[in-house]
């Protein structure tokens, strides 16, 4: 669904698909270079995650394998609670592999610094992010991410893949959710 069918809701489009297309082809070209010759481990974070890791992973072209982890944070709201809950856990042992988390948003940075600490305990040989959308101004913990594709303003956004209370996900375009949706 586009997001210019939406009246109301959404006070702006922050990044169309095009630019989403574009930018994740470019991720791809150096991800492929960085991992030649090595078999890498996609890890997508559930449920936001799903559309990037669908469109990145067809973006590149050597074999990657994929596997889902479901954690969550945020609930129904807007604010990440700092506690997260692991709800899906890997069906993959990540004993020597390459991983690379792939994950649609770093707002307060909480879900991935915890995530990363605890793929990191479980013996891989490298874990990395790759992250669609940073939001710099709201980062309560610092994370390093190697392969990111867009710094937004501190606005909830929603579209490809992010949820306001399970709605928005099937946008194609991410947009900046009015106000009055949530307040
Ligand atoms: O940097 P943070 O402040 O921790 O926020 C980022 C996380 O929050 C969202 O997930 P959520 O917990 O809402 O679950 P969902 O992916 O199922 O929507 C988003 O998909 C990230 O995983
Ligand atoms: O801005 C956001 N939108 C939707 N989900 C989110 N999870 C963290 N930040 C956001
Ligand atoms: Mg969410």
């Amino acid at each position: 669904m586009d997001a210019r069918e939406i009246d109301g809701d959404l006070t702006e489009v922050l990044v169309t698909e095009d630019q989403i297309r574009e930018k994740l082809a470019e991720l791809a070209r150096r991800i492929e270079a960085d991992y030649e010759g090595r078999d890498l481990l996609l890890v997508g974070v559930l449920k936001g995650a799903v559309m990037v890791m669908a469109d990145l992973a067809r973006e590149l072209r050597p074999h990657v394998s994929m596997d889902w982890m479901a954690v969550s944070s945020y609930g129904a709201g807007t604010h990440s609670s700092g506690v997260v809950r692991i709800l899906k856990d890997l069906d993959t042992d990540l004993t020597g592999r390459h991983v690379l988390i792939v994950e649609d948003i770093i707002d307060s940075g909480l879900t991935l610094s915890w995530l990363l600490g605890n793929l990191e305990s479980r013996g891989a040989e490298s874990v990395e992010i790759c992250a669609l959308l940073r939001k710099p101004d709201a980062a309560k913990v610092d994370v390093t991410v190697k392969y990111l594709g867009f710094d937004i303003p501190n606005q909830f956004v929603v579209g490809y893949g992010l949820d306001y209370a399970e709605r928005y996900r099937n946008l194609r375009d991410v947009a900046i959710l009015a106000p009055h949706v949530y307040s």
